[in-house]
């Protein structure tokens, strides 16, 4: 079988010693990592491990007490960051969904585009209908978030954050909130996004999931960097002992 990797040489995401503290316990010691263009991550380890704290910490909605981030060579650290601008280039998809309840599906996607990037509505809506209809949720476009399944608000959110054109993806326990029977639809998208070759770094519990769409493993315990790994290597022989009895917890 012949496998095309999506993956460039071209650094995206550069991690750096990266270190957070909650009251003064330390919650990620030390992670470094480095991400390429089109890229999948995914994030796994024991709950409490910092996994959530990670992808937090990346789009800059908790300080750091030490080390750098950098998208593009560009610091995210220092307290001079355009926030604003930079989490449009870093688009998050949460556990909840928290589209606006008294919008419908397209004003809560067209928010960002129209709002905070200033683009023109007609050109914002023409991408926006593209995404609905790739995702499958078209003739939802005009419906309320309450008149959705959660598999379908979960969608729309992945939609949302496309439509400001991230340069990398954050998914944080997307189906964790799902009925069993939503999971798979919302990991369908995803994967397609990994197929186009989308950057992404994902904190997932869905290891069948995790061993298809990742290009790496980045296992966590007590945060720091325990184990990376191709899937087919980490699922197979995990190298270290936190790694296998969290696996084994898993059944997998
Ligand atoms: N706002 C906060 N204030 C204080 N401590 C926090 C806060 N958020 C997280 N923590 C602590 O930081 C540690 C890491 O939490 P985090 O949510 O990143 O873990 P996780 O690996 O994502 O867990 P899970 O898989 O259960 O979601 C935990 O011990 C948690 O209790």
């Amino acid at each position: 079988m012949i496998t095309i990797s999506l993956t460039s040489n071209e650094v995206l995401l550069e991690i750096e010693e990266l270190r957070k503290e909650y009251d003064g316990t330390t919650v990620l010691d030390g992670i470094s990592l480095t991400v390429h263009k089109g890229e999948v991550v995914v994030i796994l380890g024991p709950s409490g491990c910092g996994k959530s704290t990670l992808l937090r910490c990346l789009n800059g909605l908790e300080p750091v007490q030490g080390g750098d981030i950098r998208l593009r060579g560009n610091s995210l650290t220092g307290s001079t960051v355009n926030w604003q601008q930079t989490r449009q280039q870093i688009g998050m998809v949460f556990q909840n969904y928290d589209l606006f309840p008294h919008m419908t599906v397209i004003e809560n996607i067209l928010l960002g585009p129209t709002k905070v990037q200033q683009r023109s509505k007609a050109e914002a809506l023409e991408q926006a209908l593209q995404l609905l209809d790739r995702v499958g949720l078209l003739e939802k476009k005009d419906a309320y978030p309450r008149q959705l399944s959660g598999g379908q608000k979960q969608r729309i959110a992945i939609v949302r954050a496309l439509c400001m054109n991230p340069e990398i993806m954050l998914f944080d326990e997307v189906t964790a909130a799902l009925d069993p029977e939503m999971v798979r639809e919302v990991l369908e998208v995803i994967l397609g996004l990994a197929k186009q070759g989308m950057t992404m770094l994902i904190v997932t519990h869905e290891m069948g999931f995790a061993k298809a769409v990742a290009d790496r493993i980045v296992f966590i315990d007590q945060g720091k960097i325990c184990e990376i790994a191709e899937p087919e290597q980490f699922f197979s022989q995990p190298q270290t002992e936190r790694a296998q009895q969290f696996l084994n917890i898993f059944q997998y």
